[in-house]
């Protein structure tokens, strides 16, 4: 029956299923208590989780879907070792198998797709203990535009019929919408959201121009997302490079299924081929509508810009 659904519909019901299974792995790490640390270059952290997390998600996606392109942030040099069995997901999320694909969508091959995978976003908040900026995220790019994707909050609570839940997955499809919660209106007042670990002059500068009410600094471009979609924060900026592909794939596709939009600070869409390099030169503005979005890309000075560019 499976095999009569498109296959990214079943891409995306799989990477629901792989994305809660490496949430508990980021869990369990923490849990034991022994993260080891590994400085990957200036301000830039990779924890046993990030690994673990990433070999998870890899194994998993590769044994259902053997021709994907799967670009992953982490280098694996312990990749020889055997996986452990009960990280091979191959469950799947039953509700998304019902959801009707896109036209578009319906002939994709494996072939034609990467799939970008951040096992663990916020790795600075996760060794600093701010476990709800945490997010692990699977986009789907075809045609290098990111038309699916996935945000786990591995550490996000919930209190249901007086039972404990913890961890929540978001996913997005383009021309479907969001599922996994239910996205908000943004504040009335200006609320900017912007990193925690990763700011220069050139990010503060970007914030001043906004005349926000409110900046929000927290960790990971998942999070901020999530944010945006949540009516805590109107605008993500971030005039700096640093982020890369795997950051912000999933969540431009969440973000852009909610009828928002993610691109650098000139306004242009990144694309998400197998090419492409992998950081994100120009920079993060995104917002959850068009007027936002316009209203941010407006106040950014040409001066930014220019320097940005040669970077
Ligand atoms: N200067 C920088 N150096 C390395 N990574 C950076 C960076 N600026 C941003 N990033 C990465 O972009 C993501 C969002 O950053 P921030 O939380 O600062 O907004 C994080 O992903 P990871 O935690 O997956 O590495 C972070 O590491
Ligand atoms: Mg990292
Ligand atoms: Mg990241
Ligand atoms: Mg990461």
């Amino acid at each position: 029956m499976a095999s009569t659904v498109p296959l990214i519909v079943r891409l995306l019901a799989s990477s629901v299923s792989v994305a809660n299974r490496a949430g508990k792995i980021i869990r369990d790490v923490m849990s034991k208590g022994e993260l080891g640390i590994v400085e990957k270059g200036k301000d830039d952290l990779q924890t046993e989780a990030d690994r673990s997390a990433q070999r998870c998600i890899i194994a998993s996606l590769s044994a259902q879907f053997p021709k994907l392109n799967i670009i992953g942030e982490e280098d694996n040099p312990d990749t020889e070792d055997e996986i452990p069995s009960d990280w091979i997901v191959i469950d799947t999320d039953k509700d998304i198998l019902t959801i009707q694909c896109p036209s578009n969508l319906q002939g994709v091959k494996e072939e034609d797709i990467v799939v970008w995978v951040d096992p663990l976003d916020g790795t600075s908040e996760y060794t600093q203990g701010f476990l709800e900026h945490v997010t692990v995220l699977i986009g789907i790019a075809v045609n290098e535009k990111p038309v699916a994707g996935v945000i786990h909050q591995p550490y996000y609570k919930t209190l249901i019929g007086g039972q404990k839940n913890i961890g929540r997955t978001i996913w997005g499809l383009q021309e479907v919408g969001v599922g996994g919660f239910t996205p908000a209106p943004p504040p009335d007042s200006l609320v900017i959201t912007t990193t925690r670990s990763h700011s220069n002059p050139m990010v503060e500068k970007a914030l001043q121009v906004m005349n926000a009410n409110q900046i929000l600094r927290v960790g990971g471009a998942g999070y901020k997302v999530l944010q945006l979609l949540e009516g805590v924060a109107s605008i993500y900026v971030f005039a700096s490079g640093g982020c890369k592909k795997w950051d912000t794939c999933a969540p431009e596709a969440v973000l852009s299924a909610a009828g928002g939009k993610l691109t650098d600070i000139f306004g242009n869409y990144y694309k998400y081929g197998p090419s492409e390099s992998r950081p994100n030169k120009t920079g993060v503005l995104a917002a959850v509508n068009n007027d936002l979005h316009s209203y941010a890309l407006s106040r950014i000075p040409e001066e930014l810009k220019n320097t940005l560019s040669k970077k």
